[in-house]
C-alpha cells in the first residue's frame, strides 16, 4: 500500500487527468487537476451538465480510474489500487448517497441498511446496534420495518443515508441527493447530512445543482469544463 504523509487533508488530488475515448478520438475531462479537502468538511459540487462533476465523483469512489496524476483519500494512494483492493477499500472507506435512492424494494428500512455491514466481520447482534444507531441518526427508528414503497421519497433518501453511514465511513460521497425532492424533504437531507460533518465528524462531497443546498456546504467548488473557476468559503 502506498502512503503519502498525514495531512489534515482527507482527499488530495494532484495534477490528475482523465480522458474518455469516443471512437477513434480521445475526450479530455480533466487535465492536470488538482485538489484538497480537508477533513470533516462538507463540499458542494457544481457545475453546468457536462463539466465532469459525476467523473470526479466517480473517481473520488474508485469507480472511474485517472489516466495520470494522484489521488489520495486519508493518505492512501487509491489511483494504484486493484480492483479487489479498491472494493475492500470502498467497504471500509466509503458511503455513496444517490439522487434516486437506490433502495432494494423487496428489504425493509432495516435491512436495506444493514446491507454493507454484510461485507465486514460482524456479529448480528453488532449489526442490529448499528442499524438502530444509523436509523435513529437520520430520525426513522420507527420505519424500520417498512418497505420502500411504503416509505415517501424523502424518508427513502434518510434511509440511504442510514446505508451511507452505518459502517461507520470516513467519506460520503452524495451524488445529486437532492434532485428528487421537494423542498422540505431537500432540506431535511442536508440538515442530515449537516449532522455527519459538524457531529460525527465526516467529510461529504455532493454533487448539486441546487444553489439552496450549496448553501448548506461549507465549501462550494465550481466546475467548468474540467477546471475549477472559483472556490467560496460559506460564511
Ligand atoms: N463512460 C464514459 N465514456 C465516454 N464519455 C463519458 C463517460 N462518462 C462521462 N463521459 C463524458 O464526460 C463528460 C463529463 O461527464 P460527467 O457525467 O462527469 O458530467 P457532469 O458534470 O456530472 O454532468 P451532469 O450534470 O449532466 O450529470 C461528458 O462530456 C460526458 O459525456
Amino acid at each position: 500500500m502506498q502512503r503519502i504523509p498525514t495531512t489534515d487533508n482527507l482527499i488530495d488530488i494532484v495534477d490528475l487527468s482523465k480522458s474518455y475515448r469516443r471512437g477513434s478520438t480521445e475526450v479530455p475531462i480533466f487535465d492536470k487537476l488538482s485538489l484538497s479537502i480537508e477533513r470533516g468538511r462538507f463540499v458542494a459540487l457544481m457545475g453546468p451538465s457536462g463539466s465532469g462533476k459525476t467523473t470526479l465523483l466517480n473517481m473520488l469512489a474508485g469507480i472511474d480510474r485517472p489516466n495520470s496524476g494522484m489521488l489520495a483519500v486519508d493518505g492512501e494512494r487509491i489511483d494504484s489500487y486493484s480492483e479487489s483492493g479498491l472494493t475492500r477499500w470502498r467497504a471500509q472507506t466509503l458511503g455513496f448517497i444517490f439522487q434516486f435512492y437506490n433502495l432494494m424494494p423487496m428489504l425493509t428500512a432495516a435491512q436495506n441498511v444493514e446491507l454493507p455491514l454484510l461485507l465486514h466481520r460482524m456479529s448480528a447482534k453488532e449489526r442490529r446496534r448499528r442499524v438502530d444507531t444509523a436509523l435513529d441518526v437520520v430520525g426513522l427508528a420507527d420505519r424500520a420495518r417498512h418497505r420502500p414503497r411504503e416509505l415517501s421519497g424523502g424518508q427513502q433518501q434518510r434511509v440511504a443515508i442510514a446505508r451511507a453511514l452505518v459502517a461507520d465511513p470516513k467519506l460520503i460521497l452524495a451524488d445529486e441527493p437532492t434532485g428528487d425532492l421537494d423542498r422540505p424533504s431537500a432540506n431535511s437531507v442536508l440538515e442530515i447530512l449537516r449532522l455527519l460533518t459538524d457531529e460525527l465528524g465526516k467529510t461529504v462531497v455532493m454533487v448539486t445543482h441546487d444553489p439552496v443546498a450549496a448553501r448548506a456546504a461549507d465549501v462550494t467548488l465550481h466546475l467548468e469544463k474540467g477546471c475549477f473557476v472559483n472556490e467560496a468559503i460559506a460564511a
